[in-house]
This record gives structure tokens, sequence and C-alpha cells, in this order.
């Protein structure tokens, strides 16, 4: 888990991919490695999403790979024989997070509450998801949320882009941000890979200045 962590901070970025076919998963895959973030959260909101992580595993085992909008203990199983080396959730759910640590998988369920943190942190999670960051009241309310838990990291999801970027990564809190900008569905489905490429290095370039 912990150098899963180190990875993910190291990262400082996480790529959040909704795809719609597999086929365009190892382009995917590709620009995202060429870009400089090996990395991604597939989230489980299409049907495409198994193929497209067992795809990327496979051909790309350098990327660490997860999986996003888990809901169901089946899509854990699903998520794990794909290669999801890491499960995400957009809320707290304890009979999820509580199979993902019984399956020895790190888990980063979304929390913005104070009740939903505490659930996190009793089970020994070291960082959680903060989803919808930006409507849920951004890094002000990480901030305030946080100073109780001095071990606690977040991952803030939902409205961050290259421009709030940095404002999030200057707070010694976040282990890394979560976000669709240089990933989003019409540049891959309409095969801008080359795009793709360009918004992923724009970002690495952005954390790399923050986090020198
Ligand atoms: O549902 C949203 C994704 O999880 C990421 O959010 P975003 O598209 O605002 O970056
Ligand atoms: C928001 C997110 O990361 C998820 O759907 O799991």
């Amino acid at each position: 888990m912990d150098s899963m962590l180190e990875q993910v901070k190291n990262f400082g970025v996480i790529p959040v991919v909704v795809i719609n076919d597999a086929k365009d998963a190892k382009f995917l895959a590709q620009a995202l490695c060429n870009g400089g973030l090996p990395c991604a959260e597939i989230t489980f909101r299409t049907e495409a999403a198994v193929e497209a992580l067992k795809i990327m595993s496979r051909e790309f085992p350098q990327m660490l790979l997860g999986a996003g909008t888990v809901l169901t203990k089946t899509q854990v199983d699903k998520a794990i024989e794909a290669g999801a080396k890491f499960i995400v959730s957009p809320g707290f759910d304890s009979e999820i997070v509580d199979y993902c640590l019984e399956k020895n998988i790190p888990v980063f369920p979304g929390c913005i509450t104070p009740s939903e943190v505490i659930q996190a942190v009793k089970r020994g999670l070291k960082v959680v998801k903060f989803f919808p960051a930006e409507s849920a009241g951004g890094l002000d309310m990480i901030k305030a949320m946080s100073a109780p838990y001095t071990d606690l990291e977040f991952m803030p999801t939902g409205g961050i882009h290259a421009k709030n970027l940095e404002n999030y990564l200057s707070f010694s809190k976040i282990a890394a941000c979560g976000g669709s900008w240089m990933v989003k569905s019409e540049l891959i489905e309409s095969g801008r890979f080359d795009q793709i490429e360009q918004l992923t290095k724009e970002a690495k370039a952005l954390v790399n200045k923050i986090r020198k």
C-alpha cells in the first residue's frame, strides 16, 4: 500500500477517464505515458471500462491503473481481475471499503463530511477521495476538515483543472488531484491523442513546478 501511495503522490495528478470504446485504450495509455503521467483511474461508468482496464494493464505494465466509480463488490472483483491496483468510489460505502480491505487492495472512498472521514480513519485509511471537490467546498473545506486528522491526506476530484491545480497541490495534505481535463471523452472519441499527450505534459509540468 505505502509504495502505491508514494507513486500516487509522485504523480500529483491522476487522470480520471470515462472511456466508451475499449479500442481507444491503448492509444490513450500511450498518450498518458508519453505525457509523463503513466497512471489513470478508469471509471466504471461505461461498458468499455473493464476491457479498457484489461488492455491497458496488459500492454502497459509500467502504468499505475485503478478503477473509479466502483459501487458494488462485483465491480471490485472485476476491477482486480482486470488489473486495477486501487479502487475509488465517489462516496463512502462501508461495504465496499471493508471488502477492499479484506481483499488487500487500496481503496479511496469519497469523503466530504467529518462523519465520513471518521469512518475512513477508523479503518486505518491514509488517503481519501474528496469528491466533488469544487462543489463541496474546495480547498477551504479540505483544510477545515483535515485539521483534526493530522495524518490523513486527500485526493480532491471534481472541477479541478490546470488553473486551480496549483492551489490544491500547494496544501501539504493533498496526496494528488484527480481530474478529467486532459482526458476528456470528446478528445478520446475523436482520436485527439496528441492533444491528450500535450495536456498531460502540461499537467505534469505544473505538478513539477509546485512540488519541486
Ligand atoms: O465526475 C467527474 C470525474 O470524476 C472527474 O471530475 P472532473 O471531470 O470535474 O475532472
Ligand atoms: C468521482 C470518482 O472518482 C468516482 O466516480 O469514483
